[in-house]
């Protein structure tokens, strides 16, 4: 990165949250920053490139606009991401640039993009570039709605493609779990009490960002311009559910308004069909769960579970170290002294940690019920390879 490295700003925030008149407002009150705008869109009609060439906020002579329709930057546009910011950045002629994702774009390739170099195209934007800033913006009148509404991008036509099989729930937590700050707009149209318990919630789900509050995008820019607060290492790491896995294990339950967090922790595997009855009648004040999953049906890959609102997805996460050569083993253990620790003479690493945040949590009944899948003595001695799994079995294309 040179001394001259142009900032970057990234809006990301699901369809309808208020991007673009954030974007508008503030290129309205730049203060003399030559700005370049980047606007993505879905569709082939770029519409918030219109509504931001409408809003005026850009100079003619100055300033760019540049439109990326048709695809998402953080997938099938993404070469042409990097590709148009090197070019605005050799132009050297921006203070800044700023992005405003589409609506369905998750935040992590897009920062990846601007992290990493990139050996296909021999792009290295860290030559032009500074990251600044990810932010995140949340609707705080539809939050709950779309959180807990259950429904897929497809079924709301907003998916980007016809594999695409995310849910809007799966969406929002990737963009609130993953930014520097946290932009609570639309607060024009809810109450106080509501919007500080919403404010609450994403605290706990999103721990470092700075929150801000806004109503009809009136942010001021000094507030998502020239922060210096990102950091990739930072923003992967500042979810509410990994900090939680970071404390020490005696660390009370915290408890504020209800809202708490808890992590589950038990070295003896699940019976997969009674962990998947439990999982069918999730208790509704979970918000978030997420955690490492050791089924006895599969001894040798960990499963990854992580639950958002109605939308529960549960795979492959990795080997075990104990299923490994004792070769393999030996050597990771050498390296990675925490896994020794906490190992077990018969199952090794195996183990079921998961992470609970939520609201007006019943701890005792939740740990009670996952508790009654976990196998029983008479069954620890039994075949384990019979045991019904209705699981999604994903392990072979793992392996392949
Ligand atoms: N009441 C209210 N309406 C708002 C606020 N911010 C934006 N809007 C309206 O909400 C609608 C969507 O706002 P946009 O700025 O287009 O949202 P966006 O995130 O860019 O939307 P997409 O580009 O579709 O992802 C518009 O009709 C805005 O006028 C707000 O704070 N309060």
């Amino acid at each position: 990165m040179t001394s001259s490295a142009i900032p970057v700003t990234v809006l990301s925030g699901y369809l309808g949250s208020g991007k673009t008149t954030i974007l508008n407002h503030v290129l309205h009150n730049r203060d003399g920053l030559r700005v370049a705008v980047i606007v993505n869109d879905l569709s082939e009609v770029n519409i918030d490139a219109s509504m931001i060439k409408d809003g005026g906020g850009l100079s003619r002579t100055e300033e760019t606009l540049v439109e990326m329709s048709n695809g998402c930057i953080c997938c099938t546009l993404r070469e042409d991401l990097l590709r148009e910011v090197e070019r605005l950045a050799k132009e050297g002629r921006f203070d800044y640039i700023l992005i405003e994702s589409t609506g369905v774009g998750e935040p992590v390739p897009v920062a990846q993009t601007f992290t990493y170099v990139d050996e296909e195209q021999g792009i290295d934007l860290t030559t032009y570039c500074r990251l600044d800033c990810m932010v995140t913006v949340v609707d705080a009148y539809r939050f709950w709605h779309d959180y807990t509404s259950g429904e897929s991008l497809l079924e709301r036509s907003q998916a980007v493609s016809e594999e695409d099989n995310r849910d809007v729930v799966d969406l929002l937590i990737d963009q609130i779990e993953f930014c520097d700050v946290l932009i609570l707009n639309k607060c024009d149209r809810v109450n106080v009490e509501e919007l500080q318990e919403l404010e609450r919630v994403l605290r706990k789900l999103q721990p470092r960002a700075q929150f801000i509050r806004s109503s009809h995008g009136q942010v001021d820019p000094a507030e998502i311009l020239n922060t210096g607060r990102f950091n990739f290492e930072e923003a992967s790491t500042s979810a509410g559910w990994m900090k939680e896995l970071e404390k020490s294990e005696h660390t009370p339950e915290t408890e504020e308004y209800g809202i708490s967090s808890f992590v589950y922790e038990r070295a003896h595997p699940f019976h997969p069909e009674r962990l998947m009855r439990w999982m069918e009648q999730l208790p509704a004040e979970i918000v978030r769960a997420k955690g490492t999953v050791w089924l006895a049906t599969r001894p040798d890959y960990a499963q990854s579970m992580s639950q958002a609102g109605p939308s529960i997805q549960f795979g492959p996460a990795g080997y075990w170290i104990a299923a490994l050569p004792e070769e393999e083993q030996r050597a990771i253990l050498s390296e990675e002294l925490e896994a020794g620790m906490h190992w077990h003479p018969v199952h090794g690493d195996r183990i079921n940690k998961i992470v609970f945040i939520g609201i007006e949590m019943n701890r005792e009944e939740i740990i009670t019920s996952l508790d009654a899948c976990l196998l029983v003595e008479e069954e620890m001695g039994q075949d384990w390879t019979v045991f019904v799994d209705e699981f999604p079995n994903i392990t072979e294309e793992m392996q392949q």
